[in-house]
């Protein structure tokens, strides 16, 4: 037997979670350092998938934020797609409450007295839960480690911390307040004073299965997230219906449940050593049978595995002794060591299979839904991604027609405004001309107007003023009217043909959203273009003054006259008089303009005006005055010569012509003469305002081209413009998808990198679990 403990011992601290060593007095000691054990596994990989949340955590979030940005007017998310990755922030921090509870819980059920509460208590080397004959454990009792040192319990539904020694009394059967045999009592015992507490695990104690008919009930509330369930069986006896009917209902509500038999109170073998092993057979066959057989949760050698004959009550004594803790009874059977170090290779075998069992269970779900998520999150940034990069494409191409547009209708327009410039130029010019000529050709035939006035001519001052009148307005109108019919209709159809070409060309160059605008924001003539001037006879010929006089035709002052305006002419042209240019105006000339111009020609011959007038006045005082000497010593020479027959005839021929000139000059012969007067002088006036009114002609023309080319500009200027803020919108918004698809890319390599993480915990906690 002492052989056979020695190589139990020997095997058992090679391997197993606790150092094992024989104390001098028979006791075994077990080192509770939990550095190897295998519940170490769990504890590892729950702070490494723990991390991994921390890290997924944050990045859903900085996910959510991005979205955020991105999302909206002109933005890249929909509402919807960042709703749906706002929804993983609070499924991330379920995750990881989760998380925090998770642990590795085992489950103990057997009839009662079987000693479940004995083996819990064996196994957190304490005596912590009440045991003992009878029924005792009226209620689940979960022990489990508490987060400061202090140990208490708190029943369901409460937060009152009750004092630990209450458990005997609340848990136990005989106690008078007892709970509900449904009901739980929460354990709380420090986690430095247990390794199993420690490293998360949770022990569950029941009631006897024997003492409830509401077996489903305690599978739905305490066993679905069961890691581990310990059957505790009495091997004074063998399996009962009561017990295996409760595992059967197990199986069958948890796929694959981990079951271990332990065979309590094998001590009582000790009694009877010569059937030892057959009896230890018969149960281990019973049980193999029932688990792999029966319930089909593992193979026969996988049962074999899940088997063991313990005693828990020597198990809780020796390490009471090994705490120097009092015990009642200190006497333990022989084979009591053996019996021990099944109890520990059960823990240790129990230890490898809850954390294995645990982190499959909890953490492969875990694992899963972050590769989900991370999944998730990673499609709708590649989505963003994608449709920065597509819209960012399509911007820089924008960005480049606009920039090409801008730089063709700058280029365009520099042309265009040149030719144009030209154009008006030309247009001016030939207008000047145009108009000039036919202001020119109309005032020569101005007698021919002012002939076709048919007015009632009086001579008398009020009725002469009041011809005067009405002749003004009938040469104002019809030389309008002319001017009209020959200038308006020609130069108007040259102007609406520059004014089309215009339109047309800066047409080509606007953009084509803006030509519809620009068609109805330049409207064609309505009406044909007419030539403004302003002919004003009233004031042009304010110093009109007719002269009514009659003179005869061959009186002497006449031939005077008319012999005088012949050597006044000859004069003229031998010296050419410089005349000064007056410059054209609307407002009429002085009265004494003539004079002006007198002065002027008289400038021409070397004498001052004044000089001629004294001149010209001494000499026709000479031949005119009747009664001098002259006109005596005239007379008699004629006589002398020609004899006084011949001077009789010609004085009465003379005499004649006076007579039918004097009858003839009637009202009619008056309006010739004023007609003729007023020709010559409004001939005169008019010419002068031919250049100026052929330059306001042209300065019309002028004005409407360039107001049109100056409305074609501003329509290409604000097209421009609209142009260039759209393109400070493109670039801005290039700028914007830049960063985002930068931020979508480096958030989506993240994902990759925690599916990778993820990837790394199955492979080191999972796929060979
Ligand atoms: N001889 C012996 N007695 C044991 C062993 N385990 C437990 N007992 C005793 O069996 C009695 C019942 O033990 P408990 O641990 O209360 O059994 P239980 O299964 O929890 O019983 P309930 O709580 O009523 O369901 C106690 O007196 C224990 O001391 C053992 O291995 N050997």
């Amino acid at each position: 037997m002492a052989a056979y403990v020695n190589r139990t011992i020997s095997m058992m601290a090679g391997d197993g979670p606790h150092n094992v060593a024989m104390l001098n007095n028979g006791a075994v000691r077990v080192n509770m350092s939990n550095v190897d054990s295998p519940l170490q596994i769990f504890v590892r990989a729950k702070k490494k998938i723990n991390d991994i949340f921390v890290e997924i955590d944050d990045y859903v979030k900085d996910a959510v934020t991005f979205m955020h940005a991105v999302t909206g007017e002109n933005g890249i998310a929909t509402p919807q797609d960042l709703a749906n990755v706002e929804a993983y922030v609070s499924k991330v921090q379920a995750i990881r409450e989760v998380l925090k509870r998770d642990h590795m819980k085992v489950a103990f059920f057997g009839r009662t007295s079987n000693g479940k509460s004995t083996v819990i208590n064996a196994m957190l080397h304490d005596k912590i839960l009440p045991s003992g004959i009878g029924h005792t454990t009226n209620c689940f009792l979960q022990v489990e480690g508490s987060d400061t040192d202090e140990s208490f319990l708190r029943t369901e539904g409460s937060e009152e911390k009750l004092n630990v020694q209450s458990v005997s009394q609340l848990g136990h059967a005989l106690c008078a307040s007892r709970l509900q045999e449904c009901s739980l009592v929460h354990v709380y015992w420090p986690r430095e004073l247990c390794a199993l507490l420690r490293d998360d695990v949770v022990l569950v104690d029941s009631p006897g299965v024997d003492v409830t008919p509401n077996l489903d009930e305690w599978i739905d509330k305490y066993c679905l997230d069961a890691d581990v369930f310990v059957l505790v069986a009495n091997a004074e006896s063998t399996l009962m219906v009561t017990e295996k009917n409760f595992f059967h209902k197990v199986s069958t509500k948890i796929s694959q449940p981990n079951i271990f038999i332990l065979n309590n109170r094998w001590d009582a073998s000790a009694s009877e050593p010569e059937y030892l092993d057959q009896v230890r057979t018969q149960h281990a066959n019973r049980c193999v049978d029932f688990l792999s057989r029966e319930l089909r949760v593992c193979s026969p050698k996988e049962a074999e595995e899940r088997i063991f004959f313990i005693s828990a009550k020597e198990a809780l004594l020796t390490r009471m002794r090994e705490r120097e803790k009092p015990v009642s009874s200190p006497i333990l059977a022989e084979g009591h060591q053996v019996r021990y170090f099944e109890f520990v290779d059960f823990e240790r075998k129990f230890e490898e299979c809850i954390s294995k069992s645990a982190v499959r269970t909890k953490f492969a779900q875990h694992s899963r839904r972050g590769k989900n998520i991370a999944a998730e999150v990673m499609a709708a940034l590649e989505l963003i991604y994608n449709t920065a990069t597509d819209q960012k494409a399509s911007k820089v191409e924008k960005q480049r027609v606009l920039h090409e547009q801008l730089s063709a209708i700058e280029d365009q327009l520099t042309t265009i405004t040149r030719q144009m410039k030209d154009k008006i130029n030309r247009m001016v010019e030939s207008v000047e001309h145009k108009v000039s000529l036919t202001l020119s050709q109309e005032i020569r035939r101005l007698s021919a107007l002012v002939d076709e006035h048919a007015g009632l001519f009086r001579a008398e001052r009020g009725a002469l003023d009041a011809y005067k009148r009405a002749l003004h307005r009938h040469v104002e109108q019809g030389l309008g009217e002319r001017l009209k019919k020959r200038l308006s209709a020609d130069i108007g159809h040259e102007m609406d043909q520059a004014q089309k070409e215009m339109a047309d060309r800066m047409y080509n160059i606007l953009p084509m959203h803006k030509r519809a605008a620009a068609a109805t924001y330049i409207m064609p003539h309505q009406q044909p273009f007419e030539v403004l001037y302003r002919l004003n006879c009233d004031n042009l010929c304010a110093d009109f003054q007719e002269d009514l006089s009659f003179r005869f035709s061959y009186g002497i002052t006449a031939l005077i006259q008319r012999f005088q305006g012949k050597n006044t002419n000859k004069i003229a042209l031998k010296n050419p008089p410089q005349y000064t240019p007056i410059p054209p105006t609307v407002s009429p000339l002085p009265a004494n303009s003539e004079v002006v111009r007198a002065g002027a020609l008289a400038g021409g011959v070397g004498l001052s005006p004044e000089e001629w007038g004294m001149l010209s006045k001494f000499a026709l005082g000479a031949l005119t005055s009747q009664g001098t000497m002259g006109g005596l010593l005239l007379s008699g020479l004629l006589l002398k010569t020609v004899g006084w027959r011949i001077v009789a005839v010609t004085g009465v021929v003379y005499g004649a012509l006076y007579a039918y000139e004097r009858l003839t000059w009637t009202a009619k012969a008056q309006e010739r003469v004023f007609k003729k007067q007023y020709v010559a002088h409004a001939s005169k006036k008019l010419r002068l305002i031919v250049d100026l009114t052929s330059a306001n002609c042209s300065h019309q023309v002028q004005q409407e081209l360039s107001t049109m080319f100056a409305r074609l500009c501003r329509l290409i200027d604000e097209a421009t413009t609209e142009m260039d803020s759209e393109l400070s919108e493109v670039k801005e918004a290039i700028k914007m998808l830049e960063s985002a698809s930068t931020s979508a890319k480096k958030l989506r390599n993240k994902a990759n990198y925690l599916s990778h993480e993820l990837e790394l915990f199955d492979d080191a906690f999972l796929k060979h679990n």
